[in-house]
């Protein structure tokens, strides 16, 4: 069994090295422009077309959970992957312990007050404040996929009351689940932290409008842990300067690397990250990889596979 590897940021060493370890009975090489060799297999991230293009491939796995950007480059190049080779993308393999971490650290962070009391010590003003209620902090999470249910199920630990919105509807115990666009506006009223997981597609790119942020409850939040096509900034700003929001944390963003003059930067309350919130962790992935290819070659079917009409 032949496999091809191309990240344009990853340690290649170390990949191929567990890559080895975990699948001995294949040859891994990293592909290099003009490498047009057999291959059963390609792992990739931002490939270039003519990595793929060609190619009889038993499948192409995404070493990330998003695939926008793969199906967007198809787009241009649908020659690049025709739709009878299976695309698979990464489901949690350590991203969701990391979401979690990310999640519940900030609400917790708004929900004691921090922001508050940070503005408060910057003024050297000692001064209690009134506690916020468990039951005042509704927490809608847009998304209700891997990721989403993972971090739905670190919040309920801490008692939050806690909705969820996808397109199907999900059962989760203690998650109250809003699915499709007409259940949109009852997810949204009375929300007081949104958390968005949603994958890119045409369908959810600008969702985070300002249509929907005023359907939020007053002095709201808002973590954008997916993709920065998603959030419409200066709506995002508009809220923050009327009110309607109280707070936003920002992994993600329409410009990566985000311009240095983009207002975000400077806002006081707005806190930002520069698109780390969950990584492609080597271990989880390759053996998440490793069993999925194992099972192909048995004939099997597995899970982790895009449909590329549905766009994710
Ligand atoms: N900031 C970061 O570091 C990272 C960001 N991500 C982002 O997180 C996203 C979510 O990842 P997963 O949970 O693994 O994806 P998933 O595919 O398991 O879950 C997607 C969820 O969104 C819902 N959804 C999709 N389209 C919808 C629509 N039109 N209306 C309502 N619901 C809709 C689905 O029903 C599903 O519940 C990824 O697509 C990626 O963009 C993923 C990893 C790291
Ligand atoms: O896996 C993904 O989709 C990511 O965004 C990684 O940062």
């Amino acid at each position: 069994m032949e496999i091809i590897f191309y990240h344009p940021s990853f340690d290649n060493n170390d990949w191929i090295r567990a890559l080895r370890q975990a699948l001995p009975q294949a040859n891994i090489r990293v592909w290099t422009p003009g490498d047009n060799a057999h291959a059963d297999y390609a792992l990739v991230w931002h490939p270039p077309v003519e990595m793929l293009k060609g190619r009889q491939l038993k499948g192409v796995f995404a070493l990330g959970a998003g695939v926008d950007s793969i199906l967007s480059q198809l787009q241009a190049h649908p020659e690049m992957l025709p739709e009878s080779i299976p695309l698979f993308r990464l489901e949690d393999t350590g991203m969701g312990l990391q979401m979690q971490e990310y999640a519940v650290s900030q609400v917790l962070h708004w929900f004691r007050r921090f922001d508050d009391y940070q503005a408060l010590k910057l003024q050297a003003k000692w001064q209690p404040l009134e506690e916020y209620e468990r039951g005042d902090f509704t927490i809608g999470i847009l998304g209700a996929g891997v990721l989403g249910a993972k971090v739905a199920e670190s919040l309920l630990q801490w008692g939050f009351p806690l909705r969820s919105w996808s397109r199907s509807r999900k059962k989760m115990p203690g998650v109250t689940s809003f699915a499709g666009g007409e259940e949109l506006p009852d997810f949204l009223h009375g929300t007081r932290v949104l958390i968005n997981l949603l994958p890119n597609t045409p369908e959810t790119a600008g969702i985070i409008n300002a249509a929907l942020l005023n359907q939020l409850a007053d002095n709201s939040y808002v973590i954008n842990l997916a993709r920065g096509v998603h959030v419409v900034e200066r709506d995002l700003l508009a809220a923050l300067e009327s009110g309607k929001l109280k707070g936003a944390m920002l992994d993600v963003f329409s410009q990566e690397p985000l311009a240095s003059d983009n207002p975000l930067w400077a806002h006081p309350r707005v806190a930002m990250t520069p698109h780390m919130a969950a990584t492609t962790r080597r271990s989880e992935a390759v053996a998440f990889i490793a069993q999925a290819i194992q099972a192909i070659e048995r004939g099997e079917t597995v899970s982790g596979r895009v449909d590329r009409a549905r766009g994710y």
